[in-house]
């Protein structure tokens, strides 16, 4: 096993007797991209906030960086960066002011001060907008300019806390490439999402759902050990059989995908395709085969609505 960047055992945060973290245990290795995938409200922001030091746990234990959280978070600021979900920069500074001001937090000596931040402008394209108000700039700015000064200071390790949410895909894939420049460079990264294709880009995942970790492991992994195979099926009369499918002992969810139905079945059945061509229910079924798996029917069978 690698160098371990967060321990985390039995971590909880309750409001008022509400657990918006429930019991997580964590170990996340450097120089990985590490992904909390669940829907809103599953705590994911509750447990980054956690293991920032900027929450206090109502109980349990995390060590971030070889450093006891939340003790020790004043000294474990200077060697994490945090992107939070909505831009915490000045609207009212520009994009050199903001550096400037986030380079004094951080205590970045005078001297290195100038050439840290030509570079960070040079690397996210913002060189040309440098004398630009931060609150002028669009999604796709803004969010370059959130990631550079997360990491003026070269932390080891950053927190995301849902990057992408607003920008567009183009953006979000370039934002990608620069989140793999920076695993590539050293830095471990953790980032929160509810979008199955940034959770299919990281190298470990942990599903969250309710304050609970319902699986973990990387995306090949979570696939791998499914307890349900995914098949499906075609023709003229998919909205009946959708209809009928819920209803047979042995298949966890039914859902169109366009001219599809993508039927997961319980692994308990081993041939898939032969059990649901005799069935009644399917009839009218004009194709029925057996398909990969993706991270969506992972999510389905580990959450609330697939999981026995
Ligand atoms: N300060 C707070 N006081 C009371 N309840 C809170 C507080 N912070 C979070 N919660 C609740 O805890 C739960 C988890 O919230 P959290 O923000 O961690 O989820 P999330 O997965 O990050 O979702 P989102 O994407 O919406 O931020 C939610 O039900 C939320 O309302």
């Amino acid at each position: 096993m690698g160098e371990t960047v967060i321990t985390a055992r039995g971590l909880t945060k309750s409001f008022k007797g509400f657990k918006a973290v429930d019991g997580l245990d964590l170990t996340i290795e450097r120089g990985m991209i590490y992904g909390f995938l669940g829907p809103n409200g599953s705590g994911k922001t509750t447990a980054m906030r956690m293991l920032t030091g900027l929450l206090t746990p109502s109980a349990g234990t995390a060590e971030v960086l070889g450093m006891s959280v939340p003790k020790d978070a004043e000294a474990l600021k200077y060697h994490i960066g945090y992107m939070t979900q909505t831009f915490s920069l000045y609207g009212d500074l520009t994009v050199m002011e903001n550096l400037k001001f986030m380079a004094e937090i951080y205590g970045l000596p005078r001297a290195s001060q100038k050439g840290r931040i030509s570079e960070l402008l040079e690397r996210y394209e913002l060189t040309e907008l440098a004398e630009r108000f931060a609150g002028r700039m669009s999604g796709g700015q803004r969010q370059r300019l959130a990631l550079a000064a997360a990491v003026l200071h070269e932390p080891k390790l950053l927190f995301l806390d849902e990057p992408t949410s607003a920008v567009d895909p183009e953006s979000r894939r370039h934002f990608w490439e620069q989140l793999f420049d920076l695993c590539d460079a050293g830095t471990s990264i953790v980032v929160s999402t509810h979008f199955m294709d940034e959770a299919e880009r990281c190298h470990r995942i942990a599903i969250m759902e309710a304050g609970q970790k319902r699986a973990d492991g990387s995306p090949q992994q979570l696939m791998d050990a499914m307890g349900a195979s995914v098949v499906e099926l075609e023709g003229p009369t998919l909205r009946e059989i959708r209809r009928r499918l819920p209803h047979v002992e042995g298949i966890v969810t039914a859902a169109q995908l366009g001219a599809r139905l993508r039927v997961l079945v319980n692994k308990s059945i081993a041939d898939p395709v032969a059990f649901l061509t005799s069935r009644s229910e399917t009839e009218g079924a004009t194709l029925i085969e057996q398909v990969r798996p993706n991270l969506e029917d992972v999510f389905v069978t580990s959450t609330g609505e697939g999981r026995q």
